[in-house]
């Protein structure tokens, strides 16, 4: 499916994660004509994206505005880029802990605000995008938004806000949990008397292979990364005295449910002001 395009597309901040969504587009045919990147140190993104360091006079009509700046900022963009945005400018924002009522206060001209929460896979065309609007935001807006999300990788539209910050603390911040994962997996391996340098190859390439496996086992027969465990154990074997330990008194679940509940809380206290 060919992508279709906003006419115009403005990043407000464009680091870690906005910068990675932009090299996904980029990829799959995006022209860098239609980008203007807002950065304050005005550091080139890529050929052909203008970076600007102000704000212009006005925004080209059919902008799409990305705000990927940190969410402490907002009010201080707000002030500067809300007289720019008229009502048919798209907002979709990328900033954690920052509801929809607060971009509707600050940004009151535009009738499409999207929250999107995105991983940095996308970057590969391998994240995941939670999306969130309300009935403000139009069902072609929506469309439009959607099919800019599409090449990101996986896109889940979700009904309900409340469930935005626990999708942030599995999706958005997963990949932090899964690195910290394999960075563990190396060092136990090395606890246990495995050279250093190879344990970290060995750990990485064991989650990559693992990783695609359990997406083609559930897309190709449906079987659960559950069910690809139980594969691994042999009766009486090695996996299962292993396995025993991750889930005696469901350590590994309560650990990653406390994970979990922690980065959620702090959305929370975010979308709070604290
Ligand atoms: N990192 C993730 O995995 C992730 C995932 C999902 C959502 N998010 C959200 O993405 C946003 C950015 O996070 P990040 O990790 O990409 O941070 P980051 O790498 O620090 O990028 C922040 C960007 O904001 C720009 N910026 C700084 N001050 C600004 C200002 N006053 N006005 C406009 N732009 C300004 C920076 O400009 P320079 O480049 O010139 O320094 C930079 O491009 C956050 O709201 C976060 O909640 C992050
Ligand atoms: N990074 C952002 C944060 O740590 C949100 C998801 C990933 O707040």
């Amino acid at each position: 499916m060919t992508p279709t395009w906003p006419d115009h597309l403005f990043l407000v901040g464009c680091g870690n994660m906005a910068g990675q969504m932009l090299v996904r587009w980029l990829d799959c045919g995006l022209d860098p004509a239609r980008v203007t990147v807002l950065r304050p140190s005005g550091r080139p993104v890529a050929d052909g994206v203008r970076v600007v360091t102000a704000y212009p006079a006005a925004l080209p009509a059919g902008t799409t505005v990305l705000l990927g700046m940190k969410p402490y900022q907002i009010a201080d963009v707000a002030s500067s880029l809300a007289p720019l945005c008229v009502a048919d400018t798209r907002i979709v924002s990328i900033l954690a802990g920052t509801t929809l009522a607060e971009l509707r206060d600050r940004f009151p001209g535009p009738r499409a605000i999207v929250r999107a929460m995105p991983n940095l896979p996308v970057g590969l065309g391998e994240g995941v995008t939670a999306l969130f609007t309300d009935a403000t935001t139009d069902a072609a807006a929506r469309a439009a938004i959607d099919a800019l999300i599409q090449p990101l990788g996986l896109a889940e539209w979700i009904s309900d806000e409340t469930l935005f910050n626990r999708v942030t603390a599995l999706s958005g911040c997963g990949p932090a949990f899964l690195f910290r994962f394999a960075d563990a997996l190396a060092r136990a391996g090395e606890a246990i008397g495995i050279p250093a340098d190879q344990a970290a190859r060995m750990a990485l390439a064991t989650v990559r292979g693992s990783a695609t496996m359990a997406a083609r086992a559930s897309a190709d027969a449906g079987d659960s990364p559950a069910t690809l465990a139980d594969r691994v154990a042999s009766p009486g074997g090695m996996t299962r005295e292993g396995l025993n330990v991750l889930d005696a008194d469901d350590r590994l679940l309560t650990l990653l449910t406390d994970t979990l509940a922690a980065a959620r809380d702090r959305g929370e206290a975010m979308a709070r002001g604290e």
